[in-house]
């Protein structure tokens, strides 16, 4: 479960871990703590991947479950996540390895752009089918990046896309290779180039302030 950071060239590579990579509230700090050690290093971009058949399989239940009088605390602790993730001041993008669900769906979302491994692995907001509502930011992000039409089907349906599904349906902008995955991930942000932190997190920030505001308020 242990999350980890490597630099190839200047560009950040977070790995999630190599389990389920569920939010519990330990990883949750060290992916926080990854992300200041990327910003704090200089680099010029960021991309998330995992190792394994999962990039991540969303909110640790588990925790939640023997943990209900922390829940609103650890909705906001997810929020916070998907927040910074959606207004990080550097070019971000997901390299989905295998099957990305409920929270890691929301994390991947959170992210300028995806790639996912286009043989094995769904991507799914199985939230109609488990019976947990998404909240307002919840909501909101995902609204943000799918279209209205692709948001209803992902949203109300609980439809498990795989790489090429989720192509057609925008949920992600390439596919590749399991073997090519962080080399495409990298080639589509690389060329963007260094940008001064402030005023690409000023930019992010302004793009979506509204999904923020209902992300640090909500839960
Ligand atoms: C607001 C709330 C937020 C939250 O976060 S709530 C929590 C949300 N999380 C969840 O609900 C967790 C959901 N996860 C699961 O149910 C399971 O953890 C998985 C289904 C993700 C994985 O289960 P596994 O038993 O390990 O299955 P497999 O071996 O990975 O694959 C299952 C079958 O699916 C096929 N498959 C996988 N990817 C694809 C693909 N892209 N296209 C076609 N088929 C695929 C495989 O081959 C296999 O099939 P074959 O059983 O016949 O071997």
């Amino acid at each position: 479960m242990t999350a980890t950071l490597r630099f190839e060239d200047k560009i950040a590579v977070l790995d999630l871990g190599e389990d389920e990579n569920r939010f519990s509230p330990d990883w949750l700090d060290s992916v926080d703590q990854l992300l200041d050690q990327a910003l704090s290093e200089g680099a010029h971009a960021l991309v998330t991947t995992a190792t394994g058949k999962f990039y991540s399989n969303g909110l640790d239940l588990d925790w939640l479950g023997a943990n209900g009088d922390k829940a609103k605390w650890y909705v906001q602790q997810v929020q916070s996540l998907f927040a910074r993730m959606l207004t990080f001041p550097m070019p971000t993008v997901a390299a989905i390895n295998g099957h990305a669900f409920g929270a890691g769906a929301m994390l991947g979302i959170a992210h300028d752009y995806r790639v996912m491994r286009d043989d094995r692995g769904y991507y799914c907001f199985p939230e109609v089918d488990i019976n947990i509502p998404f909240t307002e930011g919840m909501a909101a992000l995902i609204q943000a990046k799918l279209s209205p039409a692709s948001a209803i089907v992902a949203m109300t349906t609980g439809r498990r896309y795989g790489g090429s599904d989720a192509f057609a349906a925008g949920l992600v902008d390439f596919t590749a290779s399991v073997d090519a995955l962080t080399a495409k991930a990298i080639e589509m942000v690389a060329p963007i180039g260094p940008k001064n932190a402030g005023t690409l997190g000023a930019i992010k920030s302004t793009m979506f302030a509204s999904v923020v505001t209902a992300l640090n308020t909500d839960g």
